[in-house]
């Protein structure tokens, strides 16, 4: 495929001149943002959504609503205070057309909204997204009642021949390329016609806190979800029929999109102040201050946030990094950058996100100089002398924020198609900029 100006321009990352010291406010979690979107499609009634992330992922996900028939409008939050999407579920409708870019959660989470649909929604997306995994989402789907053409690879693109309603009842998937299978059919099941049992029945199970995310966020709308957690079946998640409340939800910031400035205060010794860190949340990159506490940090939790301090010194770290994959191309790039060797397990899924991030951290930081191997479960790590050169991104955002990482403490790295950072943040250079004072 052609590649346009943006995709190969090269983006000079700043080189750190001393300790940061910044406060950098984080935009909304694209995985809450999302969800919300979706729960708030399926209410019975409106619902807004204050402080939503506005990147490619989530205008994608309210696009493909909003094709569908939900209303999405610009407005400020019932308490006249901040920018906020007010959400009018309506009919959803077809013949429409989807487009889920490389959006994970769009690609998931849409299909099960469209097979309540009435007409045909026809899903498409960039050409990373016909190699994603899809078929946990399509197999249940046909077992649950719903119509699906596809080219029988169990992936994109797809037709979803919505009926205005679906059976749903007990289904089995093997959930262990993406915790986004057993998220996307618990998202949609209030809403058909016998709920869902959803029975894991694969080997492992990535990113149990973006399962526990979904759960949470179904109970705060009124769903009553039965979890292995809450006294269920181990693997086996249970969804009563009923209608969903309509909220009004803030949108905390997204913390893994965090990681780069945590970093930084790691990397330069530095101190990072991300306001509104909440105290509580299921958000995987809240185990950050745990993870880079270990690698030489150390972090407060305060009423205006979380602030992390470096000490000038990074350790290598061997961690089990399952439960929260997408942190790992930022820990592969400090882990580059510490006093010993590093061990990432756990994470052999991330072969299938939005590119093969294992063998791209290994590619990207060997050419820097760097010692990668990849195992098969992840990544290990010895830190060398690293030198100046091109660190390509592969349309993946999470690669572009870790050769950022990498530049504040090596001369001449230079980021190519930083401007893929607008998956999830579209304002990283600025923010990045701006945290250096630049
Ligand atoms: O449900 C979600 O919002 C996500 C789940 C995870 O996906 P996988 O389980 O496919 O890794 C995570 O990596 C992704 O960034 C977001
Ligand atoms: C894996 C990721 O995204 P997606 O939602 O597309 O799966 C990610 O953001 O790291």
């Amino acid at each position: 495929m052609a590649q346009n100006p943006a995709d190969t321009a090269l983006w000079p990352a700043p080189h750190a001149s001393g300790a940061v010291d910044a406060t950098v406010h984080v935009p909304g979690s694209k995985s809450v943002t999302n969800r919300a979107l979706v729960l708030a499609a399926l209410a019975s009634e409106p619902g807004w959504l204050r402080r939503p992330l506005r990147s490619r992922d989530t205008l994608l996900m309210a696009g493909a609503l909003r094709e569908m028939g939900v209303g999405i409008e610009e407005g400020v939050g019932p308490d006249g205070t901040g920018e906020a999407w007010r959400v009018l579920p309506a009919g959803l409708r077809g013949p429409a057309t989807v487009d889920v870019g490389n959006a994970g959660t769009v690609m998931r989470f849409l299909p099960p909204v469209a097979a309540l649909a009435d007409g045909p929604i026809r899903f498409d997306g960039d050409p990373r997204s016909y190699e994603r995994p899809l078929n946990g989402v399509i197999d249940a789907l046909r077992v649950l009642g719903a119509r699906i053409d596809d080219d029988g690879r169990g992936a994109l693109p797809l037709t979803v021949h919505g009926g205005g309603a679906l059976d749903g009842g007990p289904v089995e998937i093997d959930a262990s390329s993406s915790s986004q299978f057993v998220s996307a059919l618990l998202l949609s099941g209030p809403r058909f016609n016998q709920g869902v049992e959803v029975r894991h029945i694969g080997s492992t199970l990535p990113s149990m806190p973006h399962i526990r995310m979904t759960v949470d966020m179904l109970r705060a709308v009124g769903a009553q979800v039965d979890t292995p957690e809450s006294g269920g079946e181990r693997n086996v998640w249970r969804v009563t029929p009923g209608a969903l409340l309509g909220r009004d939800l803030t949108i905390e910031p997204d913390l893994s999109n965090a990681q780069p400035f945590l970093a930084a205060a790691l990397v330069t010794g530095g101190k990072v102040l991300i306001p509104d860190w909440p105290s509580r949340t299921t958000q995987p990159g809240d185990r950050l201050r745990e993870i880079f506490t270990e690698m030489g940090g150390s972090c407060e939790l305060t009423d205006y946030g979380l602030v992390f301090t470096g000490s000038g010194t990074i350790h290598g770290i061997d961690v089990d990094l399952g439960d929260v994959g997408e942190l790992t191309p930022g820990i592969a790039a400090v882990a580059a950058l510490a006093d010993s060797p590093s061990t990432l397990r756990g994470v052999a899924h991330l072969r299938l996100h939005e590119t093969d991030r294992l063998a791209a951290l290994t590619k990207e930081i060997n050419e820097l100089g760097g010692d990668v191997i990849e195992t098969a479960d992840g990544l290990h790590i010895r830190p060398r002398p690293l030198h100046g050169g091109i660190f390509h991104t592969y349309e993946d955002h999470r690669m572009a924020t870790a050769g950022a990482i990498i530049g504040l403490a090596v001369e001449g790295v230079q980021i190519e198609n930083v401007a893929t950072t607008a998956k999830t943040l579209p304002d990283f250079p600025e923010l990045w900029t701006g945290m250096l004072g630049a």
